[in-house]
């Protein structure tokens, strides 16, 4: 696939989406996460190129949202879904779903949210997805301590792109290899050329070794893990806090055998080195404390002599005394002869202190034994270059221990690699899925029927526009539970009359709401609902007051846009006479009604100006109406439905019929007659 064939892919993002293991696949299959994980693409980017590949393979290059307010209503409830997430990826990923006008990915859509709203939002799940996160490539390693070598230039630069925690030698031939094992601990040749080489040290030819990184540089695969390891875990507690909540994530399990993952996990430390192995760190620890393992095991002879010199008389010839006098010899020249065997014993207990203090396995304590029981002297002396030699074989002990449990850890790993990739990433669309189950049942939500512009049965006269049953808006300013059900269904183009604060302006929004989720293949906020998929959705909210010449204009032209435009529209548009005086405004929205309904638009317009607007129109508008079922205490009790084919009586009148009916007498009962 072309990438910069996606909308919204220019040549600069195609080619850091370039850099990822496969691009094409990985855009297309919408995870976020991986997307994001090119380099300079955030998730937030990730999922306008998610949401741009959808776009692409339903060849839907619609823009459903026409208007600000259409827009507005999208992030609203796009909002609404998020707040129900509890990671970033799943805030994120919602993104990806949008108002569509392609019967194919709505239908996708819907067929994700079924599931979704099907599931059980339990709380030990939510609790355990906090941890979840997309799993990280952690900064490359430099392993100082391996290098490839190789005599070919082609082979150099496939082999530095390919593992650059290794330094990559060139050589010419066994000699340079020979060299290179000499500041190397290990050498892998990369040439096929050089098979059979015989050189001292741990040399191996390998041509194959870039195709198997795993086993090259073991520190990839455990720095990867180590540096997920947190994600890692959160992710199995989410796979077995949804299994033990009856709701799996998956049917078949888990992708991954959790108590082997544990296990791999529980073999690495944090710094991608290996933890728990007591023979690893019986020889790390040797080796760090072989210095002050020899000072102590001195001490401990020193001790002892010390003891011994002090409870024995000591005769000494006279010859003695003389060269101890007259030539400055030492003291200690007299151990050798006067204290031999309290000397030996000494030494004896340096050695078995040495060897215990660093648990000495015996054939190591053989050259422990070495680094004391030189010539006798007090304090006792120790030989360095034994120490040296220990400290060698120790550290090279070490090493080989390390590099074993490293590849044996790296072969379990890579056994893992890929499927904790699927582990994480359905406990992280858990969440999405989650959500969408949480917005379905705080809002009482059904999935909708979205039918093809002419084929529904949405609409009184089935030819399209909406139907919304019991639907209850958790857009408005009261609590979801004091949502009063709407029912309300138009096809053609309608006006909306009601009494002040009847609920005209919060219908649009349900209405708007409704359509644009359904359009996203979202469940909706009713009873039930069937929506024709409009091709754009036009809402255009109450204008702020009168408008001047130019922003009249500026409104009228953008009427006559669209009135102009393609089919499948859905207008909604809130008290459009407040532009202009009273007058103008009617003959206006009878003219853009006509327009409308001529092209078979669903049109909503809200007004008060709903008879003058029929009188000026050379149709027959229909006019639904929110009607006051009458004051009480001075409140206006409302029907929330508008009522088909029914001009709403406006508060004023409501108020003069209630003082004619209260008050009796000519005045009010004249007022009432020219309503
Ligand atoms: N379905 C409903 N259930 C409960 N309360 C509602 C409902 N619809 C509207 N309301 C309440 O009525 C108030 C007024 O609603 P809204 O602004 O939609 O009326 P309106 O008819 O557009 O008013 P105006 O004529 O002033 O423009 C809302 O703020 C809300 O509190």
């Amino acid at each position: 696939m072309e990438l910069e064939a996606i909308p919204g892919v220019g040549a600069k993002t195609a080619a850091a989406l370039r850099e990822l293991d496969d691009p094409a696949a990985t855009v297309e299959s919408g995870d976020v996460a991986a997307i994001a994980r090119a380099p300079g693409v955030n998730e937030a980017r990730a999922a306008r190129i998610a949401r741009g590949a959808i776009r692409r393979r339903h060849g839907d290059d619609g823009r459903v949202l026409a208007t600000d307010r259409a827009r507005e209503l999208y992030r609203e409830a796009i909002d609404l879904l998020r707040e129900r997430t509890v990671t970033d990826y799943a805030a994120k990923r919602l993104e990806t779903f949008y108002p569509s006008a392609s019967a194919s990915r709505i239908e996708e859509a819907q067929s994700f949210a079924a599931a979704a709203a099907a599931r059980d939002p339990d709380p030990a799940v939510r609790e355990a997805l906090a941890d979840c996160a997309p799993l990280s490539d952690p900064p490359t390693v430099r392993v100082r301590d391996r290098c490839l070598a190789t005599a070919d230039a082609e082979t150099l630069a496939r082999a530095e792109s390919a593992v650059p925690e290794l330094s990559v030698e060139t050589v010419e031939d066994a000699r340079d290899v020979s060299e290179l094992g000499r500041s190397y601990a290990s050498v892998i040749v990369l040439d096929e050329s050089f098979a059979g080489l015989d050189v001292e040290g741990d040399v191996v030819v390998r041509p194959d070794a870039l195709d198997s990184p795993a086993e090259t540089v073991p520190e990839r695969l455990l720095a990867f893990f180590a540096e997920n390891r947190e994600r890692l875990e959160a992710a199995a507690a989410v796979h077995e806090a949804a299994a033990a909540a009856g709701d799996p994530v998956s049917e078949d399990g888990p992708p991954v055998d959790l108590d082997r993952l544990r296990d791999a996990l529980s073999r690495l430390d944090d710094d991608g080195t290996i933890a728990g192995d007591a023979e690893l760190d019986r020889l790390t620890a040797a080796v760090d404390d072989l210095d002050a393992g020899v000072s102590t095991a001195a001490s401990v002879a020193d001790d002892r002599l010390r003891e011994a010199i002090r409870e024995r008389d000591v005769t000494i010839e006279g010859t003695d005394f003389l060269s101890l006098v007259e030539q400055g010899a030492r003291v200690d020249s007299l151990l050798d002869r006067e204290l031999a065997d309290e000397y030996d014993e000494a030494v004896d207990a340096a050695r078995d202190h040495l060897a215990d203090a660093l648990r000495l396995e015996p054939e190591e304590a053989e050259l422990a034994e070495r680094v004391f029981g030189g010539d006798p002297s007090f304090p006792v002396d120790h030989d360095e270059s034994a120490v040296s030699r220990l400290r060698t074989e120790l550290s090279a002990a070490r090493d080989r221990r390390a590099a074993t449990l490293k590849a044996d850890l790296a072969s379990d790993l890579g056994d893992l690699r890929e499927p904790v990739e699927a582990l994480v990433r359905d406990a992280l669309e858990l969440d999405v899925e989650l959500a969408i189950a949480r917005f379905a049942r705080d809002f009482d939500c059904t999935l909708p029927e979205v039918v093809g512009p002419d084929g529904g049965d949405a609409g009184d006269d089935a030819s399209g526009g909406f139907r919304i049953e019991g639907g209850r808006s958790p857009l408005l300013d009261v609590d979801f539970a004091d949502a009063e059900p709407v029912d309300y269904a138009v096809s053609g183009a309608t006006l909306l009359s009601g009494v002040n604060s009847g609920g005209k302006t919060s219908t649009l929004d349900l209405v708007a709401l409704v359509v644009v989720l359904a359009q996203m293949g979202m469940p909706v906020p009713a009873e039930s609902a069937t929506v024709e998929r409009f091709e754009e959705v036009h809402y255009y909210a109450k204008s702020q007051g009168t408008l001047d010449a130019g922003a009249f204009e500026a409104t009228l032209r953008d009427f006559g846009d669209l009135v102009d435009g393609a089919d499948g529209r859905l207008v909604l548009v809130d008290e459009l006479e407040s532009i202009t005086e009273p007058g103008a405004s009617a003959k206006i929205i009878a003219g853009i009604l006509e327009a409308l309904d001529e092209q078979d638009a669903t049109a909503v317009f809200v007004s008060h100006l709903a008879r003058e607007i029929s009188d000026a129109a050379d149709f027959a508008v229909a006019v639904d109406g929110i009607e006051a079922e009458g004051l009480v205490d001075g409140e206006l009790r409302v029907n929330r439905s508008p009522k088909k084919g029914h001009l709403a009586r406006s508060t004023p009148e409501l108020i003069v019929e209630k003082l004619a009916d209260d008050r009796g007498g000519e005045f009010y009962g004249d007022l009432l007659e020219k309503f």
